[in-house]
């Protein structure tokens, strides 16, 4: 029997990610890779494959099966999912027929609520915990162009043992997705959500990229106020996270090509929709609940949902 994964989502993250899978078992009897897309990127990829542009190099992949359609895609073993976390619920309706209480799901997703809502729909699944760090957009349907050499992917879950996820850590291998199974994936998850939270709400709201904020005394103090917020909200919850998270968090922004911006103030740029939801709201929701107060946040949540006209 094969081993059938699923990537649904085939956009920046999932085209990359799923990218590499689809090129790496292209001849395998083992493993087989379907794509889940529709519209405009399922009929470029069936037309062209779809292509992956890197800085100094380019490739086609062919999966072994594109389709947006339950009977078809037929029972997965594994589901990654790479959407934009405003289209969870509806995508897994779309394909609920092929999610079985056997298929491990694997959430991609920039925020820290995919799993729970997840859950929410499958609560017999196991539903593990991931981020990714990668800078990678769309450039035309069934068109990924990921910039720079950042693409690591963190998987996990706090409810399975890690023996449990080797299968999946050697086919990640295998295919070269730079990954890491860690043990306490609740707080790579969260170190990731408080770096990416915060950049992504301070760059749209202030409409500066990386440099833009780290080097302008009254942005950074916006961002430095909201990794404090942030921050205490993580511990509120009973988060163990180290002790120097913010000033590790200012670090490894300013590691980050400084011409750089969030994905979420890119959407924004471009007239798309955008996550603030997970990324934005959510803190400010999970500040009320634990007593938090999260000033800096809500004002750039109110600014960002008067701009946005969906
Ligand atoms: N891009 C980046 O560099 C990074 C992104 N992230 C996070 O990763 C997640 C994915 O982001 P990203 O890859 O940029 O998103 P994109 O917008 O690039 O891609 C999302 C894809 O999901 C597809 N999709 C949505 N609904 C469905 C559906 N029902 N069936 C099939 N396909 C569907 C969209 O297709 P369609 O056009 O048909 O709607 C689109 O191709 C987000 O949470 C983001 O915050 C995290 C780190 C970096
Ligand atoms: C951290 C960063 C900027 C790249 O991984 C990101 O997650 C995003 O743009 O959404």
């Amino acid at each position: 029997m094969k081993t059938r994964i699923g990537i649904l989502g085939l956009g920046g993250v999932g085209g990359y990610f799923g990218g590499l899978l689809a090129k790496a078992y292209a001849d395998s009897d083992a493993i087989e890779i379907i794509f889940i897309a529709r519209g405009k990127t399922k009929k470029a990829i069936a037309a062209n494959g779809l292509k992956i542009i890197l800085d100094e190099s380019e490739m086609i992949v062919f999966p072994k099966l594109l389709s947006d359609d339950a009977e078809k895609i037929g029972k997965l073993d594994y589901l990654i999912c790479a959407t934009k976390t405003y289209d969870i619920e509806t995508s897994f309706e779309s394909i609920k027929n092929c999610i079985t209480s056997k298929t491990i799901i694997l959430p991609l997703y920039n925020g820290v609520d995919a799993t729970e809502r997840i859950l929410n729909l499958f609560p017999e699944n196991n539903v593990l915990q991931g981020c990714v760090y990668i800078v990678s957009m769309i450039e035309s349907p069934g068109v990924i162009k990921k910039i720079g050499h950042y693409e690591k992917l963190f998987f996990g879950s706090k409810n399975t043992s890690i023996s449990s996820l080797k299968e999946l850590q050697s086919i990640f291998e295998k295919a070269s997705v730079e990954s890491y199974l860690v043990e306490n994936i609740e707080e790579t998850v969260w170190e990731k959500f408080i770096f990416i939270s915060a950049l992504a709400s301070v760059t749209s709201y202030l409409n500066e990229n990386i440099g833009g904020i780290l080097n302008n005394p009254d942005n950074k103090a916006i961002y430095i106020s909201l990794l404090n917020e942030i921050t205490a909200v993580a511990l509120a919850k009973g988060l163990a996270l180290p002790n120097d998270i913010i000033v590790q968090t200012i670090i490894k922004l300013e590691k980050s090509p400084q011409d750089n911006t969030s994905s979420m103030h890119r959407d924004l740029l471009a007239g798309h929709k955008i996550e603030v939801n997970s990324l934005t709201e959510f803190v400010v929701k999970e500040g009320m609940k634990y007593g938090v107060p999260t000033p800096m946040y809500r004002m750039i949540l109110d600014k960002l949902m008067d701009s946005i006209i969906y």
